[in-house]
């Protein structure tokens, strides 16, 4: 018979440990191989546990939920990201508000200014549309007295280091007659870490926080005057001649200047989310998560400038992205773009989404759409502005808030249908992204949604 070859050890040699040492070795060479393949070993080891560290980094950028906020220019994109910020990170967002008073202050400033210059007959434009009626002269005084609000509007656009070129970018063009009519709007470059210079401002004691100090000084002193020009129907009927209302603009503030101007304002959460900042370019937010649930979690967030000319820029950022939050402002349905006024805003959010649903970049994304400005569409509805006389297809629908969105909603979800390049879902809300009680709702559901996403993007489900 044959001899049998030994039995083959079921257990690898590599993990047996320690090897068995050769037959003929002295104790010197054997203490000092066993040393050898000990540090051997301990390299290994090192090494791999520096690759398992670099998948898991891996792993969890991969993991990173990115989300772009799209949608024209005030339909609530950065308003919709500070809701997000306020809700998930609370700590990190009282840290900025202190930043934001700068912004307040200049929506204020600005619109004080803007209805001086309309009761100075133009703008500094040279726009002279409004003839001032002869009782103009009784407001002389007082608008000597607020004068120096064009030296804080000077300071304060500095500070923030707004500069024209961004009101290039994004085609607004200063030369038209009053700004069409735009009183409040506040434009500053993307990645200026304009936030992160007031801050630097504040804390040392250099002539810009001198300058900041003493127009937020002049501000305090102005309160009374810009209640008393506020409250003037000349100042008014002049802005109803010109067809401004400045209530329903962006950023307005001018209703609480006796708060807002306080020296020792502090701005509320709200008044964050009311503050009027236009975004130029694309600005990249990181988001970590404080609450216990979620805590470290990390989300990234593109938030694009809406105007027209900016929207070619948004392409890069598609392919990256796990979700699209796109934004609709309904209560737009009456205006045009400040861009283009010959185009309405609604159309233009028609075009917009259509061309987004189409997008074969982001056909795998997760959709939500947010029908936003609910609060604004229904006053506006309220107070008999017409749906129908802009939409003819609305027909002989109700013209009140809750039948309108239900029409934009179905419009949305059908153009999305027709034109997704694969089968997806839609999420849609309709919000109000200033109520920051009904937000966090909306906010909570929008989580689930994009996390269940991920978990299946990634086979945990
Ligand atoms: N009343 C009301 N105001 C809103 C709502 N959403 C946003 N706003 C206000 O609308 C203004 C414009 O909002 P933004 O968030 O700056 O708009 P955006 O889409 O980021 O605009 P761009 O940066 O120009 O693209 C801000 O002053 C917000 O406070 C809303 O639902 N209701
Ligand atoms: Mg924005």
């Amino acid at each position: 018979m044959p001899a049998r070859s030994p039995p083959v050890s079921p257990v690898m040699p590599e993990v047996n440990w320690p090897p068995i040492p050769p037959p003929a070795d002295s104790e010197l060479d054997r203490a000092l191989r066993l040393e050898e393949e000990k540090e051997a070993k301990k390299r290994s080891d090192a090494i791999d546990h520096a690759i398992e560290l670099e998948r898991e980094e891996m792993r969890k950028q991969r993991h990173n939920t990115k989300i772009v906020l799209l949608g024209q220019a005030e339909s609530g994109k950065s308003t919709m990201l500070k809701n997000f910020q306020l809700h998930f990170a609370p700590k990190a967002f009282q840290a900025e508000t202190e930043a934001w008073r700068a912004v307040i202050h200049l929506n204020l400033v600005r619109s004080v200014n803007f209805i001086l210059d309309l009761l100075r007959g133009g703008t500094s434009s040279g726009s002279n549309r409004f003839s001032p009626p002869a009782s103009l002269d009784d407001l002389r005084p007082l608008r000597m007295r607020l004068s120096p609000l064009r030296q804080v509007e000077i300071i304060l656009v500095k500070r923030l280091s707004v500069d024209n070129t961004s009101r290039d970018a994004a085609g607004i063009d200063d030369s038209t007659p009053w700004y069409y009519g735009r009183a409040s709007e506040v434009s500053i470059r993307s990645g200026s870490g304009w936030k992160a210079l007031l801050c630097r401002h504040r804390q040392q004691l250099n002539s810009h926080a001198d300058e900041l100090v003493s127009a937020r000084q002049v501000l305090d002193a102005c309160r009374d005057d810009i209640v008393t020009l506020w409250s003037n129907p000349t100042v008014h009927a002049g802005l109803r001649g010109e067809g401004v209302c400045l209530q329903e603009q962006s950023g307005f503030f001018l209703d609480e200047a006796l708060r807002v101007g306080h020296i020792d304002y502090e701005p509320t959460y709200t008044d964050v989310l009311r503050a009027r900042l236009q975004t130029i370019g694309v600005e990249e937010h990181h988001l970590t998560f404080e609450r216990l649930a979620s805590r470290g979690e990390k989300w990234i967030f593109y938030d694009v400038g809406g105007a027209r000319e900016q929207r070619a820029a948004w392409v890069p950022y598609f392919e990256d992205v796990n979700a699209v939050i796109f934004l609709c402002p309904m209560s737009a349905f009456d205006e045009v773009l400040l861009e283009d006024r010959s185009v309405n805003r609604l159309l233009d959010s028609f075009n917009l989404w259509k061309t987004i649903c189409s997008s074969k970049l982001l056909g795998d994304k997760n959709f939500i759409l947010l029908l936003n400005k609910s609060d604004i569409l229904k006053t506006k509805l309220e107070s008999g502005v017409s749906f129908v006389r802009y939409v003819k297809s609305y027909n002989d629908e109700p013209n009140d808030a809750e039948h309108v969105s239900e029409y934009l909603k179905r419009k949305f979800v059908s153009m999305h249908r027709h034109l997704s390049p694969r089968r997806r879902h839609l999420h849609v809300h309709i919000t109000c992204a200033i109520d920051i009680s009904v937000m966090s709702a909306v906010l909570v559901r929008i989580r689930e949604v994009i996390i269940m996403k991920n978990l299946a993007a990634t086979d945990f489900l």
